[in-house]
């Protein structure tokens, strides 16, 4: 495997296929897992979002390659061919979840994955970087009054055989079913006219076998097939389409699956021409997540998690231990030419089991390590790596990120989440794009902060990229780009000062990448932070930091004296006394 950190698309989407999260914790498996119904109605969530993702693959034209997987259901919604609660409901569901690197597009095509898997289906493997059209595009989903040629095009435009358009119908119609709300004379509506009544496609909610069974052995309910009304029953044209030859070849258990399988991948990933999706996105064995060099309470602190698998049929192994190494970025102990440093867990979490269906299903869960040490600001660090010990004798295991570690890009930005903030206030600069009336109501007014290594500043330009996909009703993506300005009130600290500016935004998932562009143009990057927490970060003090290593014969008493202070360990309240010596020295 060529997996190297940071690889921020793919961690990302790996998080959230994995996690069910994205990365401020919002967890979007929850709402559909563990294969739940919809609180206040009878409909199946996992139905209602695998037939969303048919409905926005279904316009794609093989031909001139337009249509597909591009989330632009969310602007078709008032076509007949999309009526129905459940669509407004599933877009509703998906609403905060795209970000810089996860498309819409993308979640639809995940929620299909999740829909099938937590309701005991196959899991679909998963590509991500699909794109968003931002737009409606053409029609052409199929409706249950047309008749089997028009269906039989349909599937052709789409890029699927007669064949491939039985087991795809087939693969779609085991979960949920019609309900009164949308087709009152299929299904004729209960007392509360409010409250759906369904009539579902076969006798169990899980994603198996069963709908083909039944409908070959004739005991089917389905009201595609069975209504009376034979201009309905599009599933009995469909099913029936090449003599059952099909549906005969779907009738056990493990042919559905692994057909079905097969099919729905190839449906979440018909994108329009022009968008290359990734590699399948796999399970990380072991993940570094939330990397962090930043300021908490006055102290310049790094922060790092690292996650490893858990079989959910064997107990966490209690003698293990998990230790953080990393290698100074400036002075004499620059990439560990003399002392290496190291630290055990700040904290030690355990994730729940159920967090994602597909890492539930393949029989995983998830130990996270989570690290936070003090920083000698002079010293600064370049890279680091994990080492985990299971006390079995054989010694400890390194994580090197396939190499030299995992790198600490630079740190000449860094955003520092604790010191910004986000209050409501009631709006009076956001307008709506394409002009008209501002947005009326409250708005999240930002302020942000970023603290920045002193040497050469005042030659810099810093500066914010702010990015929020996630807006009600998908308009447009907030976009906005802001100078930050040198923070008087802020008080530099061990050789950083600190900048920041205030914006606001509407949208659910606000992101930032902080910037900042040397007078040559060299430009360093804090990407993709999110903004959920902010002041609000749970704090977890910064644990003790040992340092190990020879120590050279051939220096200053100076350095000498800092050796000592290190070896003897620098704890967090130090730090800053270290960062000024050092500072002086350098
Ligand atoms: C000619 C092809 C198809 C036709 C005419 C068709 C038609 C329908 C109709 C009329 C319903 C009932 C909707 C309601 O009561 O609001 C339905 C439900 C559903 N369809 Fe299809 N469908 C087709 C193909 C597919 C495919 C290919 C998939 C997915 C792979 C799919 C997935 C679903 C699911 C999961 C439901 C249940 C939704 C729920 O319970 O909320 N359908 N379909």
């Amino acid at each position: 495997d060529d997996y190297r950190w940071p690889s921020p698309l793919y961690d990302t989407l790996e998080q959230l296929l994995y996690e069910g999260r994205r990365a401020d914790g919002s967890s979007l498996a929850s709402l559909v897992h563990p294969c739940r119904a919809r609180p206040d109605t009878n409909a199946s969530i996992a139905a209602e979002w695998l037939r969303f993702a048919f409905h926005d693959m279904a316009t794609h034209d093989i031909a001139d390659g337009s249509g597909g997987l591009d989330g632009s259901i969310a602007y078709e919604l008032s076509r007949a061919e999309n009526f129905g609660v459940a669509f407004p409901s599933t877009l509703s569901d998906f609403e905060v979840y795209p970000n810089k690197y996860v498309s819409r597009a993308d979640i639809i095509a995940i929620g299909a994955v999740f829909a099938v898997s937590t309701c005991s289906g196959p899991i679909i493997p998963f590509r991500g970087g699909r794109i968003d059209a931002w737009q409606a595009g053409p029609s052409g989903v199929p409706e249950p009054q047309q008749d089997l040629q028009t269906h039989k095009d349909m599937f052709t435009r789409q890029g699927f055989t007669t064949s491939e358009m039985i087991q795809l119908t087939a693969c779609g119609h085991t979960m949920g079913g019609v309900r009164s709300t949308d087709f009152p004379a299929m299904v004729p509506p209960g007392p509360d006219t409010l409250l759906p009544v369904f009539h579902d496609f076969d006798t169990t909610t899980q994603f198996d076998n069963v709908v083909v069974t039944q409908y070959l052995d004739g005991t089917t309910q389905n009201p595609l097939v069975v209504d009376s009304n034979k201009t309905l029953t599009s599933d009995l044209r469909i099913f029936s389409a090449d003599n059952n030859d099909t549906m005969h070849s779907l009738s056990s258990a493990t042919a559905f699956a692994s057909t079905c399988q097969n099919i729905l991948e190839r449906m979440i990933n018909v994108v329009p021409h022009g968008v290359t999706l990734t590699n399948e996105i796999t399970l990380l064995p072991a993940k570094v997540h939330d990397v962090q060099l930043t300021f908490e309470k006055g102290i310049f602190v790094f922060k790092a998690a690292f996650r490893l698998l858990q079989t959910q049929s064997s107990p966490i192994n209690k003698q293990r231990t998990v230790k953080l190494l990393w290698c100074d970025r400036y002075g004499k102990n620059q990439n560990c030419n003399g002392n290496t440093r190291t630290s055990v867990p700040a904290a030690t979490i355990e994730e729940d089991p159920g967090l994602s269906p597909v890492t539930q299903a393949q029989g995983y869960s998830f130990i996270n390590y989570n690290f936070v040490v003090p920083i000698d600001a002079a010293g600064s660090i370049s890279n680091f790596w994990f080492e985990v010990d299971e006390k079995d004798g054989k010694g400890p295991t390194s994580y090197k990120n396939g190499g030299d570690g995992y790198p600490v890009v630079q740190d000449q930005v860094l955003f520092v989440p604790t010191l910004s903030k986000a209050a409501l206030v009631k709006n009076t600069t956001l307008t709506r794009r394409g002009g008209g009336a501002p947005i009326t109501g409250l708005v999240k007014q930002y302020t942000l902060v970023a603290a920045v290594r002193s040497t050469n500043a005042s030659n810099s330009r810093i500066y914010l990229n702010a990015l929020d996909v996630a807006i009600s009703g998908f308009p447009a993506p907030f976009n906005t780009t802001i100078d930050l300005q040198r923070n008087s009130s802020l008080p530099s600290i061990g050789g950083y000062d600190f900048y920041s500016g205030v914006l606001a935004d509407t949208g659910f998932q606000l992101t930032v990448d902080i910037n900042r562009v040397e007078a040559d143009g060299t430009t360093y990057t804090d990407d993709f932070k999110q903004t959920t927490d902010l002041d609000n970060t749970p704090y977890v003090a910064p644990t003790n930091v040992t340092s190990t290593g020879k120590s050279s014969s051939s220096k200053s008493p100076a350095w000498r004296a800092l050796d000592n202070l290190h070896t003897t360990q620098l704890v967090a309240g130090a730090v800053l006394v270290v960062g000024a010596v050092m500072n002086s020295l350098l």
